[in-house]
């Protein structure tokens, strides 16, 4: 998909919100666990009451690696099910990839080629020639971490760094690559307050940011500094939403959940 495609999307649906599927079995509702694919099951249900609301979904790839061949196979089906019924969606892998040359390039086939996901997030931290494998792939988006939400962030990412932070050039030498145009970039909620300085040095590029719901952070304080002419953020939630009930009802009672924020975002796009 295209950054156009994406755009006009945001406008239509007048929501930048990421949904994220998260599936934990022992959090799904407990009358999906005889279905013969629970994870399927609850990602089918949550993306079927949920896809007019948000313009992206994002599958953290643990959550289905922990489940071992059955999770992976629950997440191909999943992003086959996302392709074929709401190919408008963006979608990304949430697998945080990273590595020596010719492994990134064996990464981005198996999440652009085989998977056939929009986008990855990327580790930035083994530098150029890990990351320009993936931005190879034509209409295919990057996601590399640059201040993310958890505390640890603090350990490295704020440090300083010559001049500046670490964070700071995480964007600044991306913006060097090959194919840079591709990028997004991971910015977490609770650092909203950091954002007008992101926005200098990476004015256009997309940001996609966790951290709203479960983690605490707050989605008018990300707009404020974080939107850009072209809107310019996917703000993602998952267990805020898709956790939502445990009910025979439980999909939609995430809707709700996706609605609300859905109508918060409308009064800025
Ligand atoms: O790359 C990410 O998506 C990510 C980066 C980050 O800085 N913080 C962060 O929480 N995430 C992911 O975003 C999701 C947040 O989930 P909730 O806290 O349940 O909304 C999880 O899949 C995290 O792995």
């Amino acid at each position: 998909m295209t950054t156009a495609q994406l755009v006009s999307e945001i406008k239509k649906k007048q929501s930048f919100l990421c949904i994220g599927l998260d599936v934990d079995l022992n959090k799904i509702p407990e009358h999906l666990l005889k279905e013969e694919d629970p994870i399927f099951a609850f990602n089918k249900a949550i993306i079927d009451a949920t896809h007019h609301l948000c313009v992206a979904y994002k599958p953290n790839t643990a959550f289905y690696e922990a489940y071992g061949i059955k999770g992976w196979k629950a997440l191909e089906k999943t992003i086959i099910y996302l392709n074929k019924n709401y190919p408008e969606i963006f979608t990304i892998a949430d697998a945080k990839r990273g590595d020596i040359g010719n492994t990134s390039t064996m990464y981005a086939k198996a999440f652009f080629e085989d998977l056939a996901f929009d986008s990855v997030t990327v580790a930035p931290y083994m530098g150029k020639d890990s990351v320009e494998p993936f931005l190879e792939f034509k209409n295919k988006h990057t996601i590399l971490l640059a201040l993310t939400s958890n505390q640890g962030a603090f350990d490295f990412q704020t440090k300083q760094v010559g001049e500046n932070e670490l964070y700071k050039e995480v964007l600044k030498v991306s913006k060097t690559y090959k194919n840079s145009e591709s990028l997004m970039y991971v910015v977490g909620a609770t650092k909203a307050e950091y954002l007008a300085e992101i926005r200098e040095i990476i004015p256009d590029s997309f940001l996609l940011v966790p951290g709203v719901g479960a983690q605490g952070g707050n989605l008018q304080e990300v707009c404020k500094f974080g939107l850009n002419s072209q809107i310019g953020l996917l703000i993602n939630s998952s267990r805020g939403i898709i956790y939502a009930s445990r009910g025979e009802y439980f999909a939609e009672e995430a809707a709700l959940k996706a609605e609300a924020i859905q109508k918060e975002m409308s009064a800025f796009v």
